[in-house]
């Protein structure tokens, strides 16, 4: 599976220690992140994260295009819905296309520790199903 890792700053420790919790789990996936956030994950728990650029400077947008091409599984995305970002549209664009992809997105901690569990449990192998069915068509 692979699984998107992003928080607005003012989550960033919420996600590291979260990370930090269920490193066991996370280790066995494919990780993602945005730039600042990927940083400062694997610093603090050493997992092997492939990092875009950071949210502000089209992060999210890149995380969105793996999405629209049926390449990521997961988005934990701890938003920070008390601050203004000045990329406001691409947090919205990357949430839309969670929805039109039916990609299993948490954007806060509560929903976060559900989807781990699940991934823990194998509750989204059926992500795996649709991954094999189409057999690498999208490259
Ligand atoms: O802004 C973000 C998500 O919208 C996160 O970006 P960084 O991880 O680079 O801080």
């Amino acid at each position: 599976m692979r699984i998107a890792l992003i928080a607005h700053d003012k989550k960033k420790q919420d996600l590291i220690q979260f990370s930090t919790a269920y490193k066991e789990v996370l280790e066995k996936h494919e990780l993602f992140a945005t730039g600042t956030t990927g940083l400062k994950i694997s610093e603090a728990t050493g997992l092997q994260i492939h990092r875009f650029q950071s949210g502000p400077l089209g992060g999210d947008q890149e995380i969105g295009a793996m999405i629209a091409k049926d390449k990521m599984d997961m988005v934990l995305f701890f938003r920070d819905p008390l601050t203004a970002q000045p990329h406001e549209p691409d947090v919205s664009a990357l949430i839309r296309l969670c929805d039109v992809y039916l990609v299993p997105l948490a954007t806060n901690m509560g929903t976060a520790e559900i989807l781990i569990h699940g991934l823990e449990r194998g509750d989204f192998s059926w992500r795996e199903i649709i991954q094999a069915r189409k057999g690498g068509q999208n490259g």
